[in-house]
């Protein structure tokens, strides 16, 4: 099997090629409702099918959220598996978020389910939980730097329930988000054009200038949108480092389905604002 690319690598390439948009695929039960589609498999296949169909050819990245799928056990799944592969067979690079964590020798496992090259949900990336602590990811590291393939590391979360953990200040006075961002520094220090160890980092945080967001990898942002975050807003929030940013919106986009083109035009009106606040920014 030919080996790919390091995943920040084409990670760079697809941002300057299709800009840096990220949508999710998320099939809340409420979004099948909206478009007229049963809460059941077949529901879902049609949603998902309909995104990928609609952005695949479009977008750098689709974020299939695992969860949505998992709600309906093995024929969920199977429906996750078939998206994966379509997605990036027409040519999105596939964030699957899992935000799997456990210790070392369970988190192998769960590498090899998402990472490992002949793996039937093999993803270009994976979205990792590193609140058992960093170094309890190091299997997930190392099985996708050998099958060219990425991680985004929960850093400093959307969510307003997050800073209870990632605010935290250690015994020797570091940050604990700060933290994972500079052990995510340090495993991507030297790649060129852009290291493969993402950080996760909610674009609805304001200013992180107490941060050092310079990983040399990319920075998931999640919250535009449903969460009230707003292209417009990066800048401030990410600094100097919003060139790495792939903002990631999932219910603003998919609020517009079932249509294609009202997708494919929701997706471009962010990606629009989004290329009109990282130039100014
Ligand atoms: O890892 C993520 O993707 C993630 C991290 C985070 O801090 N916040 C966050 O919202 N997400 C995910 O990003 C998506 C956001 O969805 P919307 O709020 O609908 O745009 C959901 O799939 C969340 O699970």
């Amino acid at each position: 099997m030919t080996s790919l690319e390091p995943f920040g690598a084409r990670l760079r390439r697809a941002m300057d090629e299709r800009g840096p948009l990220c949508v999710g695929i998320d099939p809340h039960a409420s979004l099948l409702a909206d478009w007229g589609l049963a809460d059941d498999v077949a529901g879902l296949e049609r949603f998902s099918r309909t995104v990928v169909e609609a952005l695949a050819g479009r977008v750098a990245v689709l974020k299939p959220q695992s969860a949505f799928f998992e709600r309906f056990g093995s024929r969920g799944v199977a429906v996750l598996e078939k998206s994966v592969q379509e997605a990036r067979e027409a040519g999105a690079l596939v964030v699957m978020d899992a935000k799997r964590g456990d210790i070392g020798s369970t988190m192998a496992a769960y590498a090899e389910a998402f990472l490992r090259k002949d793996a039937p949900l093999f993803s270009d990336a994976l979205t990792v939980s590193p609140y058992l602590g960093y170094g309890s990811l190091s299997p997930a590291v190392k099985l996708a730097e050998e099958n060219g393939a990425g991680l985004f590391v929960l850093a400093l979360t959307s969510n307003p329930e997050g800073g209870e953990v990632q605010h935290a200040v250690r015994a020797d006075g570091r940050g604990v988000g700060a933290t994972m961002l500079a052990h995510l520094a340090a495993e991507n220090a030297g790649a060129e054009p852009l290291g493969s160890f993402g950080a996760v980092v909610g674009a609805t945080l304001g200013d992180l200038s107490a941060y050092d967001l310079d990983i040399n990898g990319p920075l998931l942002a999640p919250g535009i949108g449903a969460q009230g975050a707003t292209p417009a807003d990066l800048p401030g929030v990410f600094g100097a480092a919003v060139r790495n940013v792939v903002p990631n919106v999932s219910r603003g986009v998919l609020r517009h389905g079932p249509d294609v083109g009202a997708l494919r035009a929701a997706a471009e009106r962010f990606a629009e604002e989004i290329r009109t606040a990282v130039a100014g920014g």
